[in-house]
């Protein structure tokens, strides 16, 4: 596969001082790639430097060979972008919101409409294409913003926690077209949910306090943590107990008490049974390593 974006020993600090990235270094060709991280981790960061809105303070990024702090261009006329507090104008209808930035970003007017239309196509927005932002629920506005990232039919798609704010069901829409959209592109996606990239994500890249942890298939990541997962039987009076001792993956209510998931180096009780870890699992014993490791 063909690298297009790689990134050398990048770092990222604020005026105040602060290391928000430090050190990293990845390839990355066409296919999903999750960037998972918690709160704080430095992935809206990273996704500034990458879409060329703020400069790596060090190490460097280049686009198909071009270094995007010298030639931000070379990336810019290939990227679409959705920020994390990506806002819309309630009293455009989807229609003339996207003409607008489509003028916006200088898309030759000709053929504009034409791709308006295609891009609110893409994203299933066509039936509500000339009703007011307004009225959108969440996830169409989500949508509206992908439609807008894809006017300029990016090859670099940078989605930075998309489907915060979304209900289930729209999550699981939009995760879907994001993977449709990944067939001709490279589409970073930043999230800090588990199940956001697990169905699509052929690559991870996992970020904690600025550094990567991780880049790799996600079978390698749940290989990491091959004996490390249990379920156990507990009453749900223990469950404050058994957070407080452990990392859960997950809790569910049983007729006869709690089922919890956890990660630990070793059984954290007799009566719990080995299982094999998934994805959730696995990135919670990364991310317990790692704090262990600190
Ligand atoms: N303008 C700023 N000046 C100083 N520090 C900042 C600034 N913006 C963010 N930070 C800090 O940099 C670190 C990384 O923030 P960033 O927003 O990139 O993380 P994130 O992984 O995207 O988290 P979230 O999911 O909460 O957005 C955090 O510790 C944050 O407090």
């Amino acid at each position: 596969m063909a690298c297009e974006l790689a990134l050398e020993g990048v770092g990222f600090r604020y005026r105040n001082g602060h290391d928000a990235v430090s050190d990293v270094g990845l390839s990355l060709g066409p296919g999903i790639v999750g960037l998972l991280g918690p709160n704080g981790a430095g992935k809206s960061t990273l996704m500034r430097v990458l879409a060329t809105l703020a400069k790596a303070t060090t190490g460097r990024v280049t686009w198909r060979g071009e270094d995007i702090a010298r030639k931000p261009d070379a990336l810019r006329n290939e990227l679409g972008y959705l920020p994390q507090d990506f806002g819309v104008y309630e009293a455009l209808s989807a229609r003339e919101f996207l003409q607008f930035l489509a003028a916006v970003k200088g898309l030759p007017a000709r053929g504009v409409a034409d791709r308006v239309d295609a891009c609110l196509d893409m994203v299933g927005l066509h039936d509500a294409a000339d009703r007011r932002l307004g009225t959108f629920s969440g996830g169409m506005r989500q949508r509206v913003g992908i439609a807008q990232a894809l006017l300029n039919d990016p090859a670099l798609l940078i989605v930075d926690e998309p489907t915060v704010g979304l209900d289930p069901e729209e999550r699981v829409r939009f995760r879907h077209l994001l993977a449709e959209l990944s067939a001709q592109r490279l589409v970073i996606l930043s999230t800090h949910i588990v199940s956001d990239i697990e169905a699509s994500a052929g690559e991870l890249a996992v970020l904690t306090g600025g550094r990567l942890r991780f880049h790799g298939a996600p079978e390698a990541l749940i290989a990491q943590a091959e004996g490390h997962a249990w379920s156990w039987r507990i009453a749900p009076s223990q469950l404050a107990d058994v957070r407080a001792k452990h990392r859960i993956s997950r809790a569910q209510r049983r007729p006869d008490g709690m089922e919890v998931r956890v990660v630990a180096d070793s059984s954290p009780s007799a009566d719990a049974v080995p299982v094999s870890p998934d994805l959730e699992d696995a990135y919670l014993w990364l991310l317990q390593r790692n704090e262990a490791a600190a």
